[in-house]
Order: C-alpha cells, then structure tokens, then sequence
C-alpha cells in the first residue's frame, strides 16, 4: 500500500517504486552513473530551469517569509564541512536540484569549506561525482566547465579567507545574503558562525546532534544565540523529511482503520530499526565522538517514536505537533542501563572493522549498534515496549517501524512501515 501524498516528481528525483518493494532493494541496472540513478541525454544549457523571480516571492510569502529583493540582491551559499560525508550525500545534490529546477535565486554562487586541502577542480569533481540526478556526464562536464560555475571553489585557509572570496564575488549587487550550512561536527559549530552578512540577512542551518549531552547541548545553544538570533537559526533532523515521517501523523489521525487499533489494548510492542549495510568509511573523525545512540537514536529515531505515540494535536501546525511530542517525551521511563545493549562491528571477511578505519582512535569503545527498550507511562502505552535498534555494518539497509498487534496467535504477521528514501510503504511482514 502506497502513501498518501502523491506530490509531483521533480525531473531530477529518482522515480519512485511502485511495489511494494522498496527500490533500494531492487537490482541495479548495470547503466547507472555514479551517482546511482539512471541518466538521460538531455543538456544543462536545455534543461536547467531559468530562475523566476515571482516564483520565489510567491514561496516566500507562503511560508510567511519576507519577500527579498533578488533583482538587486546575491545569495551565497556556505558549505561548511564540505568534503564530508553529509555534503556529499545529501547537501550538495540537493542544492544542485534546487537549481536545475529554477528554484533559486539568478545570482547564486556555492562554496565550500573544509581543512582538507583539495584543488578547486578536484572539489568540483568530486560534487559533480555525487549529484544525484538525471543528466548525463556530458552536461555535467560542460556545467562545470561553464564560465558562470556556480561553485567556485573549495576554500581551507581559515574563515577570514572564506570571506574574502564571497565578499568580492557579492559586489556586484547591493545586498549580500548568506546562508551558511554546517554540515561539521557539533564542536565546531560556533568556530564558524563568524562570517554573518554584513548588507544583507543571515541564515545558519544546524545539523543533529545538537551537543553531546544536556551541557554541551546547552553551551551550544548559548553560543549561537551570541552570534545569532534565533529566527535566523534552523535547526535540521532531516528523517522529519522522510515520506512515511511527514505523513505518519495523517496516517494515523486521519485514517479510521488505524487509529482506534493504536494503543495497548490492541499492539504488543513497536520496533523502530535503522540498519545500514555499510560502516563508517572514513567518518570516524565526526561518528566516533558521538556513537550510534546520539547519532541516530536520541534524535532520528526517537522522533519517529514521538510522533507515533503521541496524542492528537489540535492542529497540524508545527508548535502543535512539537507540544504533543514533548508530552510524549515526558511521559517516559528513564532509560537505565539494563533497558540497553551495545556492540560494535567488527571486521569479517575482506570487510572491514570499525577500528580498522583509520579516522577512528585506535582501541576506541564507541558503539556502532544499539538496542535501546523503552516505556511511555502514559494511559495509551502503560506496558507496551518500544525497542529502538540502530547499527552501521550490519547485513541489510532498511529503516522501518515494527507494530506487533496482540491479536491472532503467536507469529501474527507484523504491519511494516518502511523508512526507505525510496518509497514510503505500508505491508505486513513476515511473522515473528
Ligand atoms: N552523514 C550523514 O548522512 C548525515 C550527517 N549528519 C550530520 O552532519 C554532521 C557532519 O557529519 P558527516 O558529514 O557525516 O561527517 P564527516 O566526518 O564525513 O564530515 C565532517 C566534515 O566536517 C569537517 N570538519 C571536521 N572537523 C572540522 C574542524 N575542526 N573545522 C572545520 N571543518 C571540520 C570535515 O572536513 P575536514 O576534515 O576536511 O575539515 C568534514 O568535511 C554531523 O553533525 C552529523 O550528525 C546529519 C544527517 C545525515
Ligand atoms: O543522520 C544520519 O543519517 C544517516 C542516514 O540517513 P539516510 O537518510 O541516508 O538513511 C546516517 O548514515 C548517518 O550516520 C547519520 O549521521
């Protein structure tokens, strides 16, 4: 069974899949590129969309934003953390789809940063390797060689720098805007919230985790609030962006066959799992500080768990949504020690460890896995338990939510919610 917002697919998006497979379980077809997804032969000069200016006022004035001036205003665009796994993945492809689809502004310029020294080209490169989206290599080439590229580098000598090179590019206009993404480990946040717009406004979008524990989260969000106001903070956990995620709330509440069966007279225990096929790779120099449970389950996976269980909100709206949330995680049991399992992975085979990983401290005990059960004490809940399981390196990658219903005998057959960025699904599983 399909979800239920059927928005239109953008060009760029990868079709979607129309079983109940999920795509990602599929075969790949031996043509892709290297960004995995199939390519066309269309051009860039054919197919970017040109940027219209009424379109971006009319985004603006529906999400009650000031409309910006943007025939005499740039925009630049901060990647910090830019030879990083995120930046790779999800950043800078989606960056690029916003401007294949005219989505922003005319005078837009891209930049990353990172300390690791690269060449320009070879920074280009390296994104142009990673777009996930439908052009063939001919137009990729030809967009990076194009006079006008959008991406003029990747900048590692230090802040000031950085600054520099977009302040002689921003001359052209009047105004400067800025939006800075720090796709960087927590720590360093506030190391790089010092290059604020000085003509125009200034946004930063800040990345999960938000802090280690409630003291660096705290002298985080003191330290932003010194540089920065809170409305031009975006605090991002992008699992909110996943199909099932941002529907699961009209799935339940809008939908008479589940809601009556949500609670514990009728479901005996909810699994969320978040398993992936592949380990660290590299990624050690942010993951290891962290460990899977601040990763991915105190925030990812500890959202789904909110929205799932929580109460009906009195509207839709976001500060709605986010009160029931909080209700929800009050309502908890502290998590003790006998509540958690951990584990790490270890080499088997030609694959490798977590501690082979040369960007991970020798001898280093952070968890890769982990099983975490946890209670809601609440009327709805009382005695249901919800196993959270997360783990890099493990056989299989897929994220879905388990229900078990107490109906039917043993081994009923579980209803499977699936997580894959591919396609939000509802089936039954195999019984358990
Ligand atoms: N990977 C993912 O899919 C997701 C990651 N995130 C979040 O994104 C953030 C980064 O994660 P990820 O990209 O995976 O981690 P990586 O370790 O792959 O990348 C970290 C990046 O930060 C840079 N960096 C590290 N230390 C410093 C420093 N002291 N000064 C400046 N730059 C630094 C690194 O570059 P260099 O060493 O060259 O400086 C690198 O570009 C984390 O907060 C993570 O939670 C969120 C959602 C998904
Ligand atoms: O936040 C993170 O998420 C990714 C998994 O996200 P997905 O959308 O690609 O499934 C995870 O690999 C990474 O460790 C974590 O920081």
């Amino acid at each position: 069974m399909h979800l239920l917002r059927t928005a239109k697919r953008p060009r760029w998006a990868p079709a979607r899949a129309t079983s109940s497979q999920p795509a990602s379980d599929a075969a790949a077809p031996s043509s892709l590129g290297a960004n995995g997804f199939g390519l066309t032969n269309g051009t860039v000069d054919e197919d970017v969309s040109p940027c219209d200016i009424s379109n971006l006022d009319q985004g603006c004035q529906a999400y009650n934003l000031p409309v910006n001036d943007w025939a005499h205003s740039s925009l630049s665009i901060v990647v910090l953390g830019a030879s990083g796994d995120l930046a790779k993945k999800k950043i800078f492809p989606a960056l690029f789809a916003l401007y294949y689809e005219g989505l922003l502004p005319p005078n837009v310029q891209f930049y990353g940063y990172a300390r690791t020294k690269m060449t320009d080209a070879a920074f280009r490169e390296m994104i142009g390797n990673t777009l996930a989206c439908r052009i063939d290599a001919r137009s990729l080439a030809k967009m990076q060689a194009q006079p006008t590229a959008r991406l003029p580098g990747l900048a590692t000598r230090g802040f000031l720098n950085l600054n520099t090179r977009m302040t002689q590019q921003e001359a052209v206009m009047p105004r400067a805007n800025r939006i800075f993404f720090l796709s960087i480990p927590p720590n360093v946040f506030l190391d790089a919230t010092g290059n604020a717009a000085e003509t125009g406004w200034t946004r930063v979008i800040v990345e999960k985790p938000f802090g280690r524990d409630s003291d660096s989260s705290k002298e985080l969000a003191e330290g932003l609030a010194r540089h920065l106001s809170e409305d031009q903070i975006y605090r991002i956990d992008h699992y909110l962006g996943k199909e099932l995620i941002e529907n699961l709330t009209v799935l339940r509440f809008s939908n008479s066959v589940f809601e009556p069966l949500w609670s514990r007279q009728h479901i005996r225990n909810v699994q969320v799992i978040f398993s992936e096929n592949f380990g660290t790779e590299g990624r050690g120099g942010y993951f290891d500080r962290y460990g899977i449970i601040r990763d991915v389950i105190q925030n990812h996976l500890l959202q789904i768990l909110a929205l799932f269980a929580m109460e009906q909100p009195v509207s839709l709206d976001a500060e709605d949504i986010r009160n029931e949330k909080v209700k929800v995680l009050r309502s908890m049991k502290v998590v003790g020690t006998e509540d958690v399992v951990v584990g790490q992975y270890r080499a088997k085979g030609s694959l490798p460890g977590y501690l082979d990983d040369t960007t991970v401290p020798k001898g280093s005990l952070t968890p890769t896995f982990a099983a975490v059960a946890m209670f809601i004490d609440n009327a709805r809940w009382d005695g249901v338990p919800f196993l959270l399981k997360a783990g890099k390196a493990l056989h299989k990658r897929y994220a879905e939510i388990r229900v078990q219903f107490r109906w039917g005998a043993d081994g009923a057959r579980p209803l499977l919610l699936s997580l894959s960025c591919t396609a939000a699904t509802v089936r039954s599983g195999r019984a358990i």
